[in-house]
């Protein structure tokens, strides 16, 4: 899901391309897909993509993963109401409202935006994941009242062990979590059922 104000197809995206290329001479060890060729017209992260994208699935094929395991599968990068009823209707165990960091697609819908309306469909019958642009615990935050049953960072916990190793990883859960306290303390919630949209100005 996109929005419409904006190209999607841009000076920014042709910027980005160029970004992605590893100096000459210089391959990702544990990636070698990712490794420019010299015929391919497609930088090598689309190339990735263009490649593991796989046309063929169906609904069907959550469906067969369900019966296949005894552990709970959970559908991530809901972003319609309408995926979100047809995840659950076909088992999952949870919807995972992301737009996978918005790193993929050039101005999809940010997560926040989409959370009220998948929420709304799921209406409690499995619990709504979320994660997305959180970055601080006012964010954790906004994304329960808009109807989250758990918030999820990818980046941050990153960037802290890029900094600090394990100590690094530990202090940015850690902000998080003393931020989410304080911002219920000064919306005078004193625990998270007291959490809901009536806290959220639009
Ligand atoms: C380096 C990197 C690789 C990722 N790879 C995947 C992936 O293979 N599949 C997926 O569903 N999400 C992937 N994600 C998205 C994360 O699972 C998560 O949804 C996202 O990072 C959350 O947004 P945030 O980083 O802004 O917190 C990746 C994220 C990063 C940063």
């Amino acid at each position: 899901m996109v929005t419409v104000d904006t190209p999607v197809l841009g000076a920014r995206d042709t910027d980005r391309r160029r970004s992605v290329r590893l100096p000459a001479g210089m391959h990702f060890a544990n990636l070698p897909a990712l490794t420019p060729r010299a015929e391919d017209d497609l930088p090598a992260h689309r190339r990735v993509y263009v490649e593991r994208l796989d046309p063929t699935l169906t609904w069907q094929d959550i469906t067969w993963l369900v019966e296949l395991t005894d552990l709970p599968v959970v559908v991530k990068g809901v972003l319609r109401p309408d995926d979100a009823a047809r995840a659950v209707e076909h088992g999952a165990a949870a919807v995972w409202v992301s737009n996978h960091g918005a790193r993929n697609l050039d101005t999809v819908v940010p997560t926040a935006v989409a959370l009220p309306a998948v929420a709304a469909e799921v209406g409690g019958r499995v619990p709504v994941l979320v994660d997305s642009g959180v970055r601080r615990g006012v964010d954790v935050l906004k994304a329960l009242c808009l109807g989250a049953d758990a918030v999820f960072v990818g980046r941050p916990y990153l960037w802290g062990l890029a900094a600090a190793g394990r100590e690094g990883a530990l202090a940015a859960l850690h902000m998080l979590d003393t931020e989410l306290r304080m911002a219920m303390g000064l919306c005078g919630a004193r625990d998270l059922s007291a959490l809901g949209p009536d806290l959220i100005w639009r």
